[in-house]
């Protein structure tokens, strides 16, 4: 809805009425065409401000309506109805204009921005192009360079940006309605000729071809694979090249191919999916709205080693006071200079004062005895840890929250050596932890609700997408990744080598494929692992035994590397070789090429061709049968939680929505079908065997993701 009423005698104040951000929904459009005909109209009306209720100017597009045959008048001919007008309108932008809500604002003659308010055309997020006239009419505002920059990464522009990029008139502290109310009084009868920004030239750019070569190469490079930003690159091209009405045929061609694309579906799938996991809930029937978080104002990390300094810089960038606790007095000197150095960077690229007075350092842990919530970022040792959470449950304070960053011990037992295990819960951060978006908060059967409900609240302060998951072996992410790689090793015994299966999935989206990964985060971290579960073997050297372990297929691959000191880049090689030790290109190694044919001849494995299609299949699809299982399990909530944490945590392209959503994109069906296939060929790897739950979801037509909810909950009231 918008409404018009009249204020100070003359001006036509017209506000987006639709609630929290006034997206542009059908009902939105057809207020805003009608009250802009009335203000026009009323011969007492000098003058008209647009403005949005509830201090949001406009959030753009109804994302909601866009699944939907579209109802409504259009917004390209409501902007132009509002700019061709002969009385002056300005727009009060308050909070946000991102996306169609900064369109309708360029379509204005003025615009005043409040200094807190924030403008952007982020559509490149979704999948899309700005196709409201954005992309003909910002670079004809601020030029070919600054807005190729913005409509290709979507990144919003604080008001003095918007300001200095000539994107607003002015910036106010004061109230922006009246403020703006006042200044288009003081336009009235000013000639609006060169205010209407559709007919001014693009600004003219040297040398043009070279820009746009530039910007498409950037845009490929960073985009791998996601079509919205090439498509971006085309629509400002089209500004810069034709007339204004010939670029905005070039811009709805460009955004009909995007509009129904399955990249669009899947980015705005993962808009959504980011704010559903803040609505957790657990299977005790404990939920987000109903449990109140306590107030934490401070933290303290014990250990500082590469997780707990990326934990101790995220605490302090969220304002918290932080107690940092080392035992190694060389560890204790690294990790203060190593965080000083991380907050001043970060400090100086938001523009702001390092938080360095909030970091104190000790090497005792008595050091926290006044902290409201500790997280534990010691060695990866079940012993160790749980002396930890004896010697905190004797200092600290009554009612303070004892929280793990453990990636794989069992978070209940943990809190089982504490007299308080209600305020015990995992905090499941990823490597780099102040960098990292995601963050794992892991319950268990005995943590309280408001423990849950602290550490979400805490990750959301941190800037992190947090998700609240149940307590089992890997949690929800690395649990997937198990299967995922393990079929990567297994491809390699049958042929593949790891330039193949990585590059198989570097074009599928992801940053790094498996192996890459792998020489990246350490193959000793798994490899201590396997030894600790007793899978490893040295002397399993050929025959049957050396590659089955406790009853299904096992790849040594992983060991035998480890055996020779392969540890991966901080090596110097591993799945590939480096330069020297710690160098980051890969290099295809013939040695490993001549060690993986040595392997498959002494265990009589036939070497068969493996295409990228097998890659995929194989390691996707035994990653999303997990998935399946953790949605039985009640370990996640929903597939949302699953894709959040793959988008956000694991490099899955945020473009193909993650490994839920996919799975629905190829079809359920089709994922039960080859899973069918593959637990046939490899009957003695039993997690290819497919999930119940998937074959639930299939046998009741395949519903569409919103609705797998359901299936699960009639699982559970089964079970
Ligand atoms: C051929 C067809 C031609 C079509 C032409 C269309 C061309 C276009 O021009 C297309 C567009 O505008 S696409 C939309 C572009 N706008 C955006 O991407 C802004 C999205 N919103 C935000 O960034 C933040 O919500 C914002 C910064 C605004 C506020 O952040 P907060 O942190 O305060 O609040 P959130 O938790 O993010 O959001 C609050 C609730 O509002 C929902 N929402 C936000 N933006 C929406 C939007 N644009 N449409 C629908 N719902 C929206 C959001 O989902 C959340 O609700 P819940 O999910 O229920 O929590
Ligand atoms: N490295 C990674 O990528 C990730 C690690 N994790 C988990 O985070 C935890 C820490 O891992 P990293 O930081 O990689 O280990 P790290 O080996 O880099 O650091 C551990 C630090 O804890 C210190 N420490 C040991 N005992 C201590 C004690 N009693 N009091 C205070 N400090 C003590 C050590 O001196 C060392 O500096 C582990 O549980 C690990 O599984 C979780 C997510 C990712």
């Amino acid at each position: 809805m918008a409404q018009l009423t009249r204020v100070s005698g003359s001006v036509g104040l017209i506000t987006l009425q639709n609630p929290p951000v006034n997206a542009l929904s059908a009902a939105v459009r057809q207020g805003i065409v009608d009250t802009v005909k009335k203000a026009v109209s009323d011969p007492l009306v000098k003058c008209v401000v647009i403005c949005g209720q509830n201090g949001v100017f406009c959030g753009g597009a109804d994302i909601r309506e866009f699944g939907a045959p579209m109802t409504g008048p259009p917004l390209v001919p409501m902007i132009h109805a509002i700019e061709a007008t002969n009385k002056p309108v300005v727009a009060a932008i308050e909070g946000a204009a991102l996306g169609g809500g900064l369109e309708l604002a360029l379509g204005c003659h003025y615009r005043i921005i409040h200094s807190k308010a924030r403008v952007g055309l982020p559509e490149v997020t979704l999948g899309l192009l700005p196709a409201a006239g954005g992309s003909q009419r910002l670079p004809r505002l601020i030029g070919v360079p600054a807005a190729l920059e913005l409509i290709t990464t979507g990144r919003h522009v604080s008001a003095a940006e918007a300001l200095k990029l000539g994107i607003v008139d002015q910036v106010t502290d004061d109230n922006t309605v009246d403020t703006t109310v006042k200044f288009a009084l003081s336009v009235v009868g000013r000639s609006l000729e060169s205010r209407r920004i559709s007919t001014f030239p693009c600004p003219p750019v040297s040398d043009l071809d070279a820009v746009f070569d530039v910007a498409m190469q950037r845009v490929r490079q960073s985009a791998r694979g996601a079509i919205a930003p090439v498509t971006c690159v085309q629509a400002v091209r089209a500004a810069a090249t034709l007339p204004y009405t010939q670029g905005m045929k070039r811009e709805q061609e460009l955004m009909a191919t995007l509009f129904t694309s399955g990249q669009a579906r899947a980015l705005q799938y993962c808009f959504f999916a980011q704010r559903a996991v803040s609505r957790w809930s657990m299977p005790s029937g404990a939920r987000w709205d109903t449990s109140k978080p306590r107030p934490i104002s401070k933290a303290a990390v014990i250990g500082l080693g590469t997780m707990g300094r990326g934990i101790a810089v995220a605490l302090a960038q969220a304002g918290l006071s932080v107690v940092a606790v080392e035992t190694q007095e060389k560890q204790l000197m690294d990790a203060k200079q190593a965080v000083s150095g991380m907050l001043e960077r970060g400090a100086k690229r938001r523009g702001v004062a390092p938080a360095l007075g909030l970091v104190s350092y000790s090497h005792n842990i008595q050091a926290v005895a006044e902290a409201d919530l500790v997280i534990e970022a010691v060695f990866e040792d079940m012993d160790l840890k749980k002396k930890v959470f004896q010697q905190l449950s004797a200092v600290c304070k009554p009612g303070t929250l004892l929280c793990t960053n453990t990636s794989s011990l069992d978070v209940d037992h943990l809190a089982s050596q504490t007299p308080s295990p209600e305020l015990v819960v995992g905090m499941h951060f990823f490597a780099p932890a102040h960098v990292m978006k995601l963050l794992e908060v892991v319950y268990g059967p005995r943590s309280s609700p408001q423990a849950v409900a602290t550490a979400m609240q805490l990750g959301k302060k941190m800037g992190k997408v947090s998700v609240a998951v149940g307590n089992c072996r890997g949690f929800v992410g690395n649990r997937m990744l198990k299967p995922y790689m393990e079929q990567a090793f297994f491809l390699l015994e049958e042929g593949a080598t790891p330039e193949l299966v990585d590059q198989a999935l570097e074009e599928f989206g992801f940053a790094m494929g498996v192996f890459r990964m792998s020489d990246l985060s350490g193959l000793d971290v798994g490899w201590r692992v396997r030894k600790a579960d007793g899978l490893v073997d040295p002397d399993a050297t050929s025959g049957r035994s050396a590659r089955i372990r406790q009853g299904r297929r096992y790849s040594p691959l992983g060991d035998l590397l480890c055996e020779q000191g392969r540890f991966g880049q901080k090596a110097g090689r591993g799945w590939y070789q480096y330069d020297k030790p710690g160098s980051r290109v890969a290099k295809p190694d013939p040695w490993l090429h001549n060690f993986l044919e040595q392997y498959r001849a002494r265990h009589g494995l036939g070497v068969r061709h493996i295409d990228h299609q097998e890659v995929l299949e194989r390691c996707l699809y035994a990653l999303i049968n997990e998935g399946f299982r953790i949605l039985e399990d009640g370990i996640a909530a929903g597939p949302e939680d699953i894709d959040a944490i793959y988008v956000f945590g694991y490099g899955w392209p945020r473009y193909r929505g993650g490994p839920m959503f996919y799975a629905g994109m190829v079809g359920l069906a089709n994922v039960l079908e080859r899973l069918e296939h593959f637990h046939q060929v490899h009957p003695d790897v039993p997690y290819l065997q497919p999930c119940s739950l998937l074959r639930r979801l299939v046998a009741s037509g395949s519903p569409p993701i919103q609705k797998w909810r359901e299936v699960i909950r009639k699982v559970h009231s089964q079970l």
